[in-house]
Parts: structure tokens; C-alpha cells; sequence
């Protein structure tokens, strides 16, 4: 994803400055910053539920700036979202069904032609009841989604934002209420989405996750971008450090990307 000259401001508040801005294809970027840096500002604009005053960007050479989500969700952007409200009171599989509203290829025709129509639900709920069992949510496919615990949540908002396969994933704040003993699970899951081919970007305050899994970190601050690049570059950099790392950091600065088995051996 290229993106240039992005603007967006509230009032006197200048919320995000990007001059330039570009996410690595086929990887797992972490966009991280202080309080009020204009992370989720950012978040909103490019994944279209937010216009921005100026600017540009395109995701493998298709524009899209401006175009609103359900949209993007056809040309192969997603998004998940931190607060399911309304989510909460569907059943864990009624909500995966709904995430496949906008997917790519759905038809005005199969809309009017019941054949067509039910054919198409059957390939939607198919793929529900795959994502829930891969998520390890299967089980609880008939339960309402607000009986799920905050992990589980995650894990469902991951899988359904897959329920449009799409090629560029937005997490929002992915760890964030999550018991630590589905962590790892969740961290392989967003693992997963690259070896599946996707391009993720996720916003986070947890070092654990941008530490463990990104392959490119961008740092904000005050609206603008003020470091990007390889996650052991970027938290050596001293004014990373002073901005935003220090109070963040446990003494574990270490970066290591990607899977590893018990021993620390680094897996393909
Ligand atoms: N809808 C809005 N109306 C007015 N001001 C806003 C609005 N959204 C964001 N802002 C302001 O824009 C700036 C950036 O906010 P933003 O929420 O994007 O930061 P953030 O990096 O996501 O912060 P946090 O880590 O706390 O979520 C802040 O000064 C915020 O007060």
C-alpha cells in the first residue's frame, strides 16, 4: 500500500500529517505511537470509515482513497473492529455470516434468483463453519457472541473479517483484553494470514505482539510518521526510545519475528 500527503483534521486538532507512507505486500506491519499520536485516525481513513481532507493511496494499484468500507471489503480490504456491540447479540455464527456482506463477486443476480441466492448461502455458511472450526471457535457456533471471552472475541473477529478473503488485513488493537493463554494462538493466527499470502497491518500498544510478529514497524507521533522500518532498527532508534518505547519496554528488547520451537530454533 502506497499512500501520499494524507491529511486529516478535528477542529484546530491536525489528528494525522502522513507525507508518505508505504506498507510492505505479503507482510505484518505494526503501526505503533503514544496517546493521541493519530494511530486509529489513520486506521479509520485507510480502511474507509473516515474521509481524509487531501491525500492518496492505492493497494496494489487500485485507488483508495476515499471509497467507503463495504467497497474496499469487495476490492480486498478488511478490517476488524475493537467493540462488537451489536455483534454481541448475534450467535457466533450468524456474526461470521454477516461479515460476508460486500464480499467480492456477490452479484445482483444471485440477490433476485433464489437458486443462485441459496447456492450462495450455502457457500457462505460453508465457509463459516471452516473459518469457526480452523479459529477453534466451532463449538461454540450457536452461542451469542457476548458469551465469549476476550480472546475469543479476537479470534472471532479475526476469522470473520476473513469471510470476504481478502488480500489486505486492518487489525484493530488485536491483543488488546486478550488472557494471556491465547496469545499464542492469536499470534499464529495473524502468522497464518501471511502465510496465506495476505498483507496485514495492526495497530497495538502490546511490544509483546509488534516484538514477535512485525516485519515492519511505523511509528507516529503528533499525526506525522517519525520512524518506519525493520522492528530491531526501529526500537534501537534513541528517539523511538525517548518517545514512546521507554515506558513501554521490559528489559527483553529482544526482536525475534516470526515461529519457534521450545529450544528458540527459528521454523521456516
Ligand atoms: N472524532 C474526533 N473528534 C475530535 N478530535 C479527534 C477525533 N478523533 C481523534 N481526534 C483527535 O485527534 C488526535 C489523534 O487521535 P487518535 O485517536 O487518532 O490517536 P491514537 O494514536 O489512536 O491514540 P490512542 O493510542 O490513544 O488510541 C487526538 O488529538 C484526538 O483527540
Amino acid at each position: 500500500m502506497i499512500a501520499d500527503r494524507i491529511t486529516r483534521s478535528f477542529g484546530g486538532v491536525q489528528a494525522v500529517d502522513v507525507e508518505h507512507l508505504e506498507i510492505p505486500r505479503n507482510a505484518i506491519t505494526a503501526l505503533i505511537g503514544p496517546n493521541g499520536a493519530g494511530k486509529t485516525t489513520l486506521f479509520n481513513l485507510l480502511s474507509g470509515f473516515d474521509k481524509p481532507d487531501t491525500g492518496a493511496w492505492s493497494f496494489n494499484g487500485r485507488a483508495l482513497a476515499g471509497i467507503p468500507a463495504f467497497k474496499s471489503a469487495r476490492m480486498g480490504q478488511v478490517r476488524t473492529f475493537q467493540l462488537t456491540k451489536v455483534l454481541a447479540r448475534l450467535t457466533v455464527l450468524e456474526s461470521m455470516k454477516l461479515g460476508a456482506t460486500g464480499q467480492r463477486g456477490e452479484s445482483m443476480l444471485a440477490a433476485v434468483v433464489p437458486a443462485l441466492w441459496s447456492s450462495q448461502e450455502r457457500e457462505i455458511e460453508q465457509r463459516a463453519l471452516r473459518l469457526l472450526k480452523k479459529f477453534n471457535l466451532f463449538e461454540k457456533k450457536d452461542d451469542y457472541s457476548a458469551s465469549l471471552s476476550g480472546g475469543q472475541r479476537k479470534l472471532l473477529e479475526m476469522a470473520r473479517a476473513l469471510m470476504t478473503e481478502p488480500e489486505f488485513v486492518l487489525l484493530d488493537e488485536p491483543m488488546a483484553g486478550v488472557n494471556p493463554a491465547l496469545v499464542q494462538s492469536l499470534l499464529d493466527h495473524v502468522l497464518d494470514l501471511k502465510a496465506e499470502g495476505m498483507t496485514v497491518l495492526f495497530v497495538e500498544h502490546d511490544m509483546h505482539m509488534v516484538r514477535h510478529i512485525a516485519d515492519w514497524v511505523v511509528v507516529m507521533a503528533e499525526g506525522r510518521v517519525v520512524a518506519e522500518g525493520p522492528p530491531y532498527e526501529v526500537m534501537r532508534d534513541p528517539a523511538v526510545i525517548d518517545a514512546y518505547l521507554g515506558s513501554h519496554l521490559d528489559a527483553d528488547i529482544g526482536v525475534i519475528t516470526g515461529r519457534y520451537d521450545e529450544e528458540g530454533n527459528k521454523l521456516p
